[in-house]
């Protein structure tokens, strides 16, 4: 054929190309003009996958998203994790979907993590049962006798802990809080104390977890059906825990979750129901509250000023409560305002859940971004949370900066939002208050070299060692 023509029928068949996916793309651009945001496909496949977590490896995780912000703006498109995925970086938007309920975007999780949490998951349920469910927790968590209940077990299990510590002793934050904060979850939720079983659930939980992030086979022998086992061990725990308490209904008030949820007259909650999601709210429990004390001590530990405030603070509550006599309660450690600022900053700064996936169900337009459906979106809390024109000198760690600022007006969501705000946000600041409050009351310490790994979840590499001294 002559060359001539060749070149003719290929930039013909190029054209056609060009309007077909010009045509296509200002059909996906939606009705009335709004536009699918700018961004990049990435390969093939993976997407943008690899980029997105060799950053995310990295001190600077967000990175991944500056690049692509200064080219196609805070809301932009990609493909992560084998998703269509709409990036969000802007605090209005993120908060818009944030608000949204179940009729325009549902829950989005890795596939390993939906097959260990089971479809009646708080984490994934939605509409009236997931409103009934986190209703009825958040009511209990935000209760005076659960607050009451927990401030006192938490003081006992922070000062027997402490208790053993020897001056010059090289200590991980991160291990510590790990164990006390279990136990005073297992108790919140299932009202086990310290023992065998509770010994055994650990393991159990140990072992289930570390298949959160794993291939999604459950083929015997893999990491996904090891988890899977030991989450049918916990569920077996459980229930008998349940069964036992409908045998000795007695009528008082609820003493933990599984209490308030065998009460609920509603008919919809099963057993199953309720013991499966005894251990799913462990998941986004179990590991936060640790990391947050663990990386308040590590930002204290590099701010001497912000550290010798704290100290001061609770310094002086303690010498309050000793003239006085008596134990401290909840409302005495919310009252001490600096150290809240320290949880806050520690919260804006660590990021602990940097950002959140949902999934629209219908074509939706925010702010005149389209995100079409079956897509995802990532709403990126750490973007946010760094940006200096929310925060001036956002990458220092000024726990000063909260003593004028609202924290409603900063896009600062570091609990999330909405009908899924975490209903454990109190608790969180309760036991990392707690914690603190010992720790600065009875030692000083220097801590060892240590780093914040971003990826998969937030934590230090070396659990946070500090080399402890009892205070004379
Ligand atoms: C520093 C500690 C914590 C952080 C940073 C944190 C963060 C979050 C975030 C961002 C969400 C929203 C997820 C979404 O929108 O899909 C969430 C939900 C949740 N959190 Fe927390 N959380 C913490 C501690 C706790 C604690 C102590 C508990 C309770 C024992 C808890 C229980 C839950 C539950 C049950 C949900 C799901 C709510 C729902 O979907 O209805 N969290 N958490």
């Amino acid at each position: 054929m002559d060359t001539s023509l060749v070149l003719w029928a290929a930039s013909v068949t190029l054209l056609a190309t060009v309007i077909i996916a010009r045509t296509w793309g200002m059909k996906r651009s939606g009705q009335r003009g709004h536009r699918l945001p700018a961004g990049s496909r990435g390969w093939p496949l993976v997407g943008e996958t690899l980029q997105f977590v060799s950053c995310a490896y990295s001190p600077r995780p967000e990175r991944f998203m500056d690049k692509r912000t200064l080219m196609y703006g805070k809301v932009f498109r990609s493909h992560l994790f084998g998703s269509s995925t709409i990036v969000s970086t802007d605090a209005e938007v993120s908060r818009c979907i944030l608000q949204s309920d179940a009729r325009t975007f549902v829950p989005w999780y890795p596939k390993s993590l939906t097959e260990l949490m089971g479809k009646s998951s708080i984490l994934l349920i939605n509409g009236n049962l997931q409103r009934r469910v986190h209703g009825l927790i958040g009511a209990f968590f935000k209760s005076s006798d659960l607050k009451a209940q927990i401030t006192r077990d938490m003081q006992s299990y922070v000062q027997e802990s402490m208790i053993n510590w020897q001056d010059d002793q090289l200590i991980r934050i991160q291990d510590e809080t790990k164990k006390i904060i279990f136990q005073i979850l297992v108790k919140g939720l299932i009202g086990l104390e310290p023992g065998k079983e509770m010994q055994l659930l650990k393991q159990q939980f140990k072992e289930f977890i570390a298949g959160l992030m794993s291939l999604p086979v459950k083929l015997p022998g893999s990491r996904l059906y090891r988890s899977l086992q030991a989450k049918k061990k916990m569920v077996m725990l459980i229930k008998s825990i349940i069964e036992e308490k409908r045998k000795n209904k007695l009528g008082c008030a609820p003493r933990d979750v599984v209490d308030v949820l065998i009460n609920d007259a509603s008919g919809q909650l099963t057993d199953n129901l309720i013991s499966d999601n005894m251990i799913d709210l462990m998941i986004p429990a179990e590991d936060s509250v640790p990391v947050l004390v663990t990386l308040a001590v590590k930002y204290l530990s590099e701010c001497p000023l912000a550290l010798q405030h704290l100290e001061e603070e609770n310094t002086r509550l303690e010498k309050r409560r000793s003239m006085l006599g008596g134990e401290l309660q909840w409302a005495d450690y919310m009252s001490l305002s600096f150290t809240q600022h320290v949880i806050t900053e520690t919260l804006r700064m660590g990021n602990i859940i940097s950002g959140i996936m949902r999934k629209a169900v219908k074509d939706v337009e925010i702010r005149g971004h389209l995100i079409p459906k079956g897509w995802c979106v990532f709403t990126y809390f750490r973007s946010v949370h760094l940006d200096e024109k929310h925060y001036e000198e956002a990458y220092k760690f000024n726990p000063w900066r909260w003593k004028d600022k609202d924290m409603s007006s900063c896009g600062f969501t570091p609990f999330g939002g909405g009908q899924r705000l975490c209903p454990g946000l109190d608790l969180a600041r309760l036991e990392a208050s707690i914690f603190l409050h010992h720790l600065v009351t009875n030692f000083t310490w220097v801590a060892e070299e240590d780093h914040i790994v971003n990826f998969p979840t937030v934590r230090m590499k070396g659990g946070m060692p500090i080399r402890v001294r009892r205070r004379s």
